[in-house]
């Protein structure tokens, strides 16, 4: 089984520093503290490297959902752990590794509303092609295609989180 680089660890520090200060440069006249929500486990890596490019207060929180089993969605969201503090008049942004299916992110945005935050945005390392339940990526790093990725948080059942690149299993 071989491993192909798809994005390289030069080219994901690049796209992080950039995503870092398109994210201060969005919030810089709107607060001066945003809440940045890490959905374990896939973000955890993309999440501990943007942080440190966000210059303003970052204040960390952590939710754990799954949903999928080898290469596929099962279209259910288990959650694990979900936002214990309040996120009442907060700006919150969650942090995603990847946007697929949307089914994810369609489910914590539904739940994170009723919380009554200021505003809800996206940052994800990665989006693939399709775009579904009209989710708004505002801060994307790469779009790409039809690829089940590994490396970078990401695993293929629970394998190959630590690599530090983004792949693909040929
Ligand atoms: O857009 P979707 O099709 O919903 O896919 C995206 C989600 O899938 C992965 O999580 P996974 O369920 O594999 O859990 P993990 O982060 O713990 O690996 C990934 O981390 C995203 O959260
Ligand atoms: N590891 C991994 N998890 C995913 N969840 C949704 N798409 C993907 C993918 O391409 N790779």
């Amino acid at each position: 089984m071989a491993i192909k680089t798809l994005i390289s660890e030069e080219e994901l520090n690049l796209k992080v520093k950039e995503l870092g200060e398109k994210i201060t440069d969005h919030y810089k006249d709107k607060t001066d503290e945003i809440v940045a929500l890490c959905v374990l486990k896939g973000s955890i890596n993309f999440y501990s490297d943007l942080v440190k490019r966000i210059d303003m207060n970052v204040l960390y929180n952590f939710i754990q959902v799954s949903s999928y089993s080898g290469t596929n969605t099962t279209g259910r969201i288990k959650v694990k752990s979900w936002v214990e503090e309040s996120l009442e008049g907060k700006h919150v942004i969650i942090v995603e590794d990847v946007v697929d299916t949307g089914n994810t992110l369609k489910y914590i945005i539904k739940y994170l509303e009723r919380q009554n935050p200021a505003s809800i945005e996206i940052a994800s390392i990665v989006v693939k092609n399709v775009h579904p339940h009209g989710i708004n990526v505002k801060f994307p790093g790469f779009d790409i295609g039809d690829y089940f990725i590994i490396g970078y948080g990401l695993d293929y059942d629970e394998k190959y989180r630590n690599l530090p690149y983004i792949g693909y299993i040929e």
